[in-house]
C-alpha cells in the first residue's frame, strides 16, 4: 500500500488547469521528488496534498485511508507533516526554544506560565537538533541562524510530531551550493522508516537524494521513474530545454 497517494487529482484557476488528472503513488520509505519547469504545477499540487488548498477533482490517500475532504491540521494528526518555503520561525525564541515548543504541542498538553522541567520533551528536542545539525546553536536566537539553518531548523519543527509522511517544498531554495550539501547529508540521514516527498528545483540535491522522480509538465505527470530514467528521457529533457541538449540540464 502507498504511503501516501492520489488519484485523477485537478485543480484550476480560472481557465488554466495548473494540476489535472494527477495521479501520484509514494511508497512507504521512499525518498521521492516533484520536479518539473516554472509553472509546472508542482507548488499547486503540494498545497492541493498537504491540503492547504481543496482540489477541484480527485481524491488524496494517506497510508490508505481517503483524506481527501480533511483540512491540513487534521491530515498533520494523521501523521503528515510539512515544511514551508517561506518561513515563520518565531523571532525572539531561541532554536532549541522554538524546537521544544513544537514537541510539546505534539504532546498535547497544556501550556503552563511557570517553568517546569518536561525531561521527555528536552530529550526528543536534543535529539531532533542533533539529528538537523543544530546542537551546538541550539541556544542562539531564531534571527541569528544563517538561511541554511534555518530551513535545518524547519525539517526539525516538521519532524517534532513524529510524522510518518515528510513533505519538503523546495528545502534546498536560495541555499549555497556548501549549504545545499550540508543539507543533502542530513536529509539522507533521516529515519529510514519516514517517508519523504518533496518538490525541488536543485536537480543535484534530487538526483543524490532521490529513489523515485515524478516529473510534472503542465500541470501533468509527464514522467515517473527512477532517477536514471528521469536522466535518459527526452520527453523530461525537452519539457525544461526545448530542443536544448541533455548534458547541460543532467550534469551529474
Ligand atoms: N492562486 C493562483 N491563482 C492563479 N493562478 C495560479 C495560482 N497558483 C498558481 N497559479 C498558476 O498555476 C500554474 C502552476 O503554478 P505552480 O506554482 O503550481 O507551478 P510550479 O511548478 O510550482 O512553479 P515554480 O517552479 O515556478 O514554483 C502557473 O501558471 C501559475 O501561474
Amino acid at each position: 500500500m502507498s504511503a501516501l497517494s492520489c488519484h485523477g487529482l485537478g485543480r484550476s484557476f480560472g481557465a488554466l488547469k495548473a494540476v489535472s488528472g494527477v495521479d501520484l503513488s509514494v511508497a512507504p520509505g521512499a525518498r521521492h521528488a516533484l520536479i518539473g519547469p516554472n509553472g509546472a504545477g508542482k507548488s499547486t499540487l503540494f498545497r492541493l496534498l498537504t491540503g492547504t488548498m481543496r482540489p477541484d477533482t480527485g481524491t488524496v490517500h494517506l497510508d490508505g485511508d481517503d483524506v481527501t475532504g480533511l483540512s491540513e491540521v487534521r491530515r498533520c494528526r494523521r501523521g503528515m507533516s510539512q515544511t514551508l518555503q517561506h518561513s515563520s520561525l518565531f523571532g525572539s525564541f531561541t532554536v532549541a526554544g522554538t524546537v521544544a515548543l513544537a514537541v510539546r504541542r505534539h504532546t498535547g498538553r497544556a501550556v503552563r506560565p511557570w517553568p517546569h522541567r518536561e525531561p521527555d520533551v528536552t530529550a526528543r528536542t536534543d535529539e531532533l537538533l542533533t539529528r538537523l545539525g543544530l546542537a551546538d546553536r541550539a541556544g542562539e536566537p531564531v534571527p541569528a541562524l544563517s538561511h541554511g539553518e534555518r530551513k535545518q531548523l524547519e525539517v526539525a519543527l516538521a519532524l517534532a510530531c513524529s510524522p510518518a509522511v515528510l513533505l519538503l517544498d523546495e528545502p534546498a531554495a536560495g541555499m549555497s551550493p556548501a549549504e545545499s550539501a550540508r543539507l543533502l547529508t542530513l536529509l539522507t540521514g533521516l529515519p529510514p522508516e519516514v517517508t519523504v516527498l518533496f518538490v525541488e528545483h536543485d536537480l543535484d540535491l534530487v538526483f543524490d537524494l532521490a529513489d523515485r522522480v515524478t516529473v510534472l509538465h503542465l500541470g501533468r505527470v509527464l514522467l515517473t521513474g527512477t532517477p536514471d530514467e528521469v536522466r535518459a528521457s527526452d520527453a523530461v529533457r525537452e519539457a525544461y530545454l526545448g530542443t536544448a541538449r541533455r548534458e547541460e540540464l543532467f550534469t551529474g
